[in-house]
């Protein structure tokens, strides 16, 4: 944050009467004593008060500054270039806003003062969710140690602002003890998956990948999977694409082989062995006519090892939804957020969704990586994961092919279904934030994502 932007400003400080009030007090302590003009509103304080209120609030009266109560009556007017700091509710808030609190919210939204929060925008709710409920609109959020669940779902965008995580020293052993249902994937976690490629390691180590893809005017979907598969560590890559688009896929991806369809414009069967292949990847741009949905039945009920699902193998299959019971044990579906709820339903709010997804990944023994930001990946044991690269830069036609692609090369080189999906995640990210660096978000296309996957320290910083 450029926290220079506020020095020598004025505060206005509204403290709620729990311990995020208490952080409050001791800003503005700690403000006052550094010299800066500070006006101190107080929300209900002659309820109960938190201890660590209690003590705050003596030691502010120690310093001089102003210290109001606010009544319903008399909502203070600031100069426009005040800054709100927010300190009512934190974590322990329980349920929405209600009487003055909310009124209170309501005006300071009203205002055009920047708003700094602490801890949580007040009125957002730590593990419910917060859609169609009052809470402040910060500019940035201050939170303390971790990341919030509440900062990663879509329909709280408008509240948080820019969130910067305050370290409060907990101890790291404190912080490893508490078990969660949700994870961060950072730098970190990926290093404890990844794998290095020993030096006397041949191709036939790294497994070898079938991406099945393609119909006539869609073989840019085959394409953009296949090339990110290529550049995903995978040995060998097959595409198994229509007759028609075989010129095309040898041409764009020489590395590649190819499995020819019998039907010229769409994929239709597949009349070969499939157990030279340790990864099958199936549906961008495969449309769906019924050979190739009844070509899906045949797969599912027919291969026994998981196989990434994505695109129009999605849309089938929630056409189909008896057929999600023939998934594959280890499968990873890749939906959207249109895909997931043809698949699963509309109208959830965020957190409905993460849990159902949560739900149906322990019911089918599947992987759901619900895509978007901070792209949420459900696995069967119980524990999702919130991913924290991408940009939006990738919110373009082709980024989820490429994902498809990744993720099926991953998955051929050996790695768990859950290893797989949270790391082709992370890379499909790292990478949309290398092309973001190199051609901006406006202009960058889902090919500078593949080209973004050759950096040396993609994995690594
Ligand atoms: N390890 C931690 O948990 C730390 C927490 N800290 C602070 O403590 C905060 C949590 O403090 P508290 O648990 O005291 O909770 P809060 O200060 O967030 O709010 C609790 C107060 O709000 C009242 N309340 C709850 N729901 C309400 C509603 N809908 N309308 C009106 N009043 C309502 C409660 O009765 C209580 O008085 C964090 O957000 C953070 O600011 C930090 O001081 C550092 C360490
Ligand atoms: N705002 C964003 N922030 C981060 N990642 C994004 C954003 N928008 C889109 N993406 C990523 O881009 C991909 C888009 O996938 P999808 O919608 O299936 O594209 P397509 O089907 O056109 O290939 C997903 O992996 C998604 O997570
Ligand atoms: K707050």
């Amino acid at each position: 944050m450029a926290y220079k932007k506020y020095l020598n400003k004025n505060f206005a400080i509204f403290c709620g009467p729990g311990n995020n009030g208490g952080d409050g007090l001791a800003i503005a302590r700690l403000l006052s004593l550094s010299g800066h003009a500070v006006q101190v509103f107080l929300l209900n304080s002659a309820s109960k008060r938190s201890s660590d209120f209690d003590i705050n609030y003596k030691c502010l009266k120690e310093v001089a500054s102003v210290i109001i109560d606010l009544k319903e009556i008399s909502l203070p007017s600031l100069a426009a270039d005040t800054i709100i700091i927010d300190a009512i509710f934190g974590t322990g808030l329980n349920r929405s806003l209600d009487g003055f609190s909310k009124q209170l919210v309501e005006y300071i939204n009203r205002l055009n003062n920047k708003v700094v929060a602490i801890d949580m925008p007040s009125g957002l709710l730590t593990d419910l969710s917060s859609k169609g409920l009052t809470a402040i609109k910060a500019n940035n959020t201050l939170t303390f140690q971790c990341f919030k669940a509440a900062f990663l779902l879509p329909e709280n965008e408008e509240y948080f602002g820019n969130v910067h995580i305050l370290d409060i020293n907990l101890h790291p052993s404190y912080l490893n003890s508490v078990e969660t249902t949700f994870e961060l994937v950072d730098q970190q976690f990926i290093s404890s998956i990844i794998k290095l490629r020993k030096a006397f390691s041949h191709k036939g180590n790294f497994g070898h990948a079938l991406i099945i893809a393609g119909s006539y005017g869609k073989m840019g979907a085959a394409v953009l999977s296949t090339k990110a598969c290529l550049q995903s560590g995978a040995g060998l890559v097959t595409a198994h694409v229509p007759a028609k688009g075989v010129e095309i896929m040898q041409i764009s991806a020489p590395e590649a082989m190819c499995r020819i369809d019998t039907q010229s414009e769409i994929i239709s069967n597949i009349d070969y062995d499939l157990k030279p292949y340790t990864s099958i990847g199936i549906g961008p741009g495969i449309g769906k006519e019924k050979m190739t949905t009844s070509f899906l039945y045949q797969l599912l009920k027919d291969y026994q090892k998981p196989m990434v699902i994505d695109a129009d193998a999605l849309n089938i299959l929630s056409e189909n939804p008896d057929w999600l019971s023939l998934l594959p044990p280890g499968s990873i579906l890749t939906p959207h957020p249109k895909e997931y709820a043809r698949l699963f339903g509309n109208d959830m709010n965020d957190l409905e969704k993460i849990n159902t997804a949560l739900q149906k990944a322990h019911d089918l023994k599947i992987i759901i990586i619900l895509k978007g930001h901070h792209t949420f990946i459900a696995t069967p044991d119980g524990k999702g994961y919130f991913n924290t690269t991408g940009n939006a830069g990738m919110a373009k036609g082709g980024s989820g092919d490429v994902l498809t692609g990744i993720i099926t090369g991953i998955l051929a080189q050996g790695y768990k279904p859950n290893e797989a999906a949270i790391l082709g995640v992370y890379m499909h990210g790292a990478a949309g934030d290398n092309a973001a660096a190199k051609y901006g978000m406006i202009s960058m296309t889902a090919t500078d994502l593949i080209e973004a996957l050759k950096t040396p320290d993609l994995l690594t910083k």
